[in-house]
């Protein structure tokens, strides 16, 4: 007998309410109804409202951190309102509660960062103003070009595109794979990541679940794609190392080379000045690999670079 009954909604995936955690949520559901047979109808998207994004004039880093991004879908979670949770993973901390699992990571969309107002990195007018809250993105881009005048910039996709339009800035920086999933791919211009090197886990969506939620994880599981997992668990792990903070410069790219993973990682001071880079290369099963690496990095940093860290290595 088929039941008619709204409540016959399998999952409930909780998601920030921005237009591009809207169009995550919106692949993941896709993808679970891809793999499952269901029915758009079977999984019930759900808006939460996210901290950070009540707070739209400062910096992430002074704000609170990545904890905004998550604090109220964990709540959810917690509270049994939603099943599991959908995030852009470059905005989720390394540390996450002890009840949750990353059940799944979709397959990853391209991790470059986009230039908007100018069509290079070289062809900045002299001395542009360039409006970004990331202080990866800053210092990268004082470490090429220490004349620019790095601003604030926060904002959706939309809000950061119309600053630029109305000349508060020369330029900005977007990251593809939001552009891309709002439709809006083709504009700016994209910076080789191997020249220009994304965050850590750009590009990924991963959706967490609690940990002892059988039937869930097993849904979630099934669109789970095992090389982004890796790549994004092994930055993620480069990342604790590090013990970064939304105040510290981190940057890498994982690439695939047969069996094995690259890892490419660089760590910058917050003018750019300074700039050590390594890379280490290993089997998915290795979980050192990408610890040692933030650890070789910090050893090879200054003392005043070593500071923008919480060293917890
Ligand atoms: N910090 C905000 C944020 N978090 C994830 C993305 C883009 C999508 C992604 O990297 O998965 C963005 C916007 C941006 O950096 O331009």
């Amino acid at each position: 007998m088929t039941s008619t009954l709204a409540s016959s909604r399998r999952l409930r995936l909780g998601t920030r309410q921005s237009p591009l955690a809207m169009a995550q949520a919106n692949e993941t559901r896709s993808r679970l109804c891809a793999a499952h047979g269901w029915t758009v109808d079977d999984v019930e998207l759900v808006p939460v409202l996210a901290g950070g994004d009540r707070i739209q004039d400062r910096a992430l880093a002074d704000i609170g951190g990545k904890a905004l991004w998550t604090r109220e879908l964990d709540q959810w979670l917690a509270e049994g309102r939603i099943d599991a949770a959908v995030h852009s993973m470059k905005d989720v901390e390394t540390l996450r509660p002890d009840s949750l699992t990353i059940a799944a990571i979709l397959p990853r969309a391209d991790k470059a960062d986009v230039l908007l107002g100018a069509s290079s990195i070289a062809e900045l007018p002299q001395n542009a103003t360039v409006g970004t809250s990331a202080p990866r993105r800053a210092a990268q881009l004082l470490s090429h070009r220490p004349d620019c005048r790095v601003v604030t910039f926060r904002g959706n996709v939309a809000t950061r595109q119309r600053k630029l339009a109305e000349g508060e800035v020369d330029a900005t920086f977007l990251a593809a794979a939001g552009l891309d999933r709002l439709g809006e791919s083709g504009i700016g211009t994209r910076l080789d990541p191997q020249e220009w090197l994304p965050a850590p886990a750009q590009a990924a969506i991963g959706i967490e679940c609690h940990r002892d939620a059988d039937e869930v994880r097993g849904w979630l599981s099934a669109i789970d794609h095992a090389p982004s997992h890796d790549e994004v668990m092994a930055e993620r792990a480069l990342l604790a190392a590090l013990g970064g903070s939304c105040h510290s410069a981190v940057a890498c790219l994982t690439r695939h080379d047969g069996n094995l993973l690259v890892l490419r990682a660089a760590i910058f001071s917050p003018d750019g000045s300074e700039k050590i880079e390594g890379e280490t290369r290993f089997s998915s099963s290795d979980e050192d690999a990408p610890l040692a690496l933030g650890r070789s990095l910090l050893a090879r940093a200054s003392a005043e670079l070593r500071a923008t860290f919480d060293g917890t290595a």
